[in-house]
């Protein structure tokens, strides 16, 4: 582990894995694997099973058949991933700052303190206000702070860019940079090229019959 690295190595290892939506089986014996350093896009056209596929990696939809393995995770227990999925999670009647901090709250404050990662995503000069007057950028800023305030090596991102301008999406570059020399893993769904930084590792995944 260097300097750099906020995470031990970490694997995340799917095998034979076939996950199923109402009637339909998406996808059937995805076998792949990502370690630390290393960025997946998840591309594919609407309904290929991109979203799909990120609510199974977290534990949010049974598979059909398969295995998930996240080899190097703390044997304690300790949470290993986000899951920033394409809506926010954000309540309207709390402040910006009260919505981070709750998540501060639940996932554990074992990163950037809420100030300053509200600072980071360019949300600081309107912490006081209402979220639900956010434009739709700034709900998407607000919810990639949540992957500041809580240390985990997984992040498992759902159209990260969406409705970000140009500045967000150098924005989540730098973070994703960041996290990767960091020793962290990302795995995203996408239609756009991930704003990886040169030195990144990044690597795709198709998924449906016409990618
Ligand atoms: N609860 C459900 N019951 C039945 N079918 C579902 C359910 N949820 C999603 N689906 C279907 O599963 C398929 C895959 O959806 P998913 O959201 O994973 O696609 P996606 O690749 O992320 O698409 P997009 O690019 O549009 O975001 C779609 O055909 C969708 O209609």
């Amino acid at each position: 582990m260097t300097d750099r690295q906020a995470f031990g190595e970490i694997t995340v290892r799917v095998a034979g894995l076939s996950t199923r939506r109402g009637d339909n089986i998406l996808f059937r014996g995805l076998d792949f694997e990502i370690s630390g350093g290393e960025a997946l896009a998840l591309r594919g056209p609407n309904g290929a099973g991109k979203t799909t596929l990120l609510l199974t990696l977290a534990g949010l939809i049974a598979p059909e058949a398969g295995q998930i393995t996240f080899d190097g995770a703390d044997s304690e227990g300790a949470p290993v991933l986000h899951f920033c999925g394409h809506q926010n999670a954000v309540k309207a009647r709390l402040s910006v700052h009260e919505n981070l901090n709750f998540w501060a709250v639940l996932n554990g404050r074992t990163g950037s303190a809420v100030a300053a990662a509200l600072e980071r995503v360019g949300l600081g000069d309107i912490a006081a206000i209402d979220a639900g007057h956010l434009s739709a950028g700034q709900g998407k800023r607000l919810a990639l702070a949540r992957l500041l305030v809580s240390h985990r090596p997984i992040w498992l991102l759902d159209e990260p860019m969406a409705a970000l301008d140009s500045a967000g999406d150098q924005l989540i570059g730098a973070l994703l940079d960041e996290h990767l020399e960091g020793g962290g893993l990302v795995i995203a769904a996408t239609h756009d090229d991930l704003p990886l930084g040169d030195a990144a590792c990044g690597r795709v995944l198709r998924l449906g019959n016409h990618s």
